[in-house]
Formats: C-alpha cells, structure tokens, sequence
C-alpha cells in the first residue's frame, strides 16, 4: 500500500446487506470504490455489536483493494494479531479505547498492517499530538461512533488543526460519519483525503443493481474535488 494525497472513497460496509457483504464489496469496487471501510462494534466501546476477525477474514478474499478496518471496541491490544491473520491493511484503534494508544499503535505496526488512531468527536486535535509519527491515518469520526446514517458534525477546525500538526508526515486524514455530496467538499477543503460513506454510497443500489453505487460515488468525488 503506497501513500498518496488524492481523494480516496471508502464505503462503510455497514450500510451494506449484511446477509451478502462479499458479492456487496465486489460490486461497490467493481463501481469505483478506492478502498473498502469495515466496522467492527463490540457492544461494549460503542452501543452496537457488528462482527470480528473471522467475518473480516472471510471479506478479505472479495476485497481487491485497501481493506480499512476501524475497530470501536475495547480492548483493543488483545486482537491485532488477529486482524493482521485476517488481511487487514490499514487497522484504526481509537484513542478513547485504552490508556496505552502509544503501545497499541506500535503493536499494529508491528504486526505489519498501516496504523491508524480515531478521535470521537468530543475528543481534541492534541490528543494524538504525541503519536503522530506512529500513525499512517488519522480517522476524524463526524459522528459519534456506533450506528450509521447519523447527521454530519462539523469538525472542520479538528481536521484543519490535524493536518497542520501532520506538516509533511506520510498521514491520511479520514472522515467517518455523515459524508455526503453536501459535505464532502467541507471536509476535502479542511485537509481530509479519505472519506468514508456509508449510507450515502449504498442508497438506492443493491448487487443485482449496483449502477446506483457508481452514481453515488462519482457525485460524493465530485462534490469533494469540485
Ligand atoms: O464508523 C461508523 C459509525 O460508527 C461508520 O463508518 C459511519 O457511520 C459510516 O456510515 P454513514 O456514512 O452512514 O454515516
Ligand atoms: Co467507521
């Protein structure tokens, strides 16, 4: 996985069928998508439970691309092995799920995958200002985790901060939450480069009519160049 700046969009497999995600994340692909986002729930870090290791291991031989794994759970030290056995590329801890974010940043790595640390939206810019050299991505959540389809949260003053900490680091800034065609050029402006979207990609579409995902796409890109 080679960094670059250009816009990427990343469908959240939330909003997809859950009862046929790999045909769902060959058809979101086959209509432009440049990375694929997974969310893994615990119940427990955030009020919804979604699925694990053994569910992103089985997407892994559907998804061609960037498999983004954004874990709200927690703990969270205790299963980056796992996730790095399941194909994850880029795997995101967020900053609020343990007191040890330094190590647990160290331990992705480690474990060969692209580290990534995500920040709720309560959470200050300053929170990762000591662990920016151990990130490849930065994920700002534009909505409190948990459920998709939520309203877009302003946090454009985080991301613009972020990217100015980031100076000239190889670090993406992802957005999670709310992305849309009326928001994804907010966001871009602001510094962000990876933008996940979930309802907005999968509205309107399904596999046996996947056209409706390719719209969606070109318009969120559009609407984030444009
Ligand atoms: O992490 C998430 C929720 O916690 C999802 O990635 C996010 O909500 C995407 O869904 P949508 O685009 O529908 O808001
Ligand atoms: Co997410």
């Amino acid at each position: 996985m080679t960094f670059d700046r250009s816009i990427k969009i990343a469908p959240s497999i939330l909003a997809a069928d859950f009862a046929n995600f790999g045909a769902e994340v060959q058809a979101v692909e086959a209509q432009g998508a440049d990375w694929i986002h997974i969310d893994v729930m615990d119940g427990h870090f955030v009020p919804n439970l979604t699925f694990g290791p053994p569910m992103v291991k089985a997407l892994r031989r559907h998804v061609s691309t960037v498999m983004d794994v954004h874990l709200m759970i927690s703990p969270v030290d205790a299963y980056i092995d796992a996730y790095a056995d399941a194909g994850a590329d880029v795997l995101t801890a967020h900053v609020e799920a343990g007191p040890h974010i330094h190590r647990t940043l160290q331990a992705i790595r480690g474990a060969g995958m692209k580290a990534g640390v995500a920040l709720n939206p309560g959470t200050p810019a300053s929170a990762v200002a000591h662990v920016l050299d151990l990130c490849d991505l930065v994920c700002v959540m534009t909505v409190n985790p948990g459920f998709g389809g939520q309203s877009f949260i302003d946090m454009s003053d985080k991301i613009a901060e972020l990217r100015r900490m980031i100076g000239d680091r190889e670090v993406h800034i992802e957005i999670d939450g709310g992305v849309d065609t009326k928001t994804a050029g907010t966001v871009v402006q602001a510094g962000a480069d990876v933008l996940v979207a979930g309802s907005a990609v999968f509205r309107g579409g399904s596999v046996e009519d996947p056209a409706p995902y390719g719209e969606n796409i070109r318009n969120i890109r559009a609407a984030a160049e444009g």
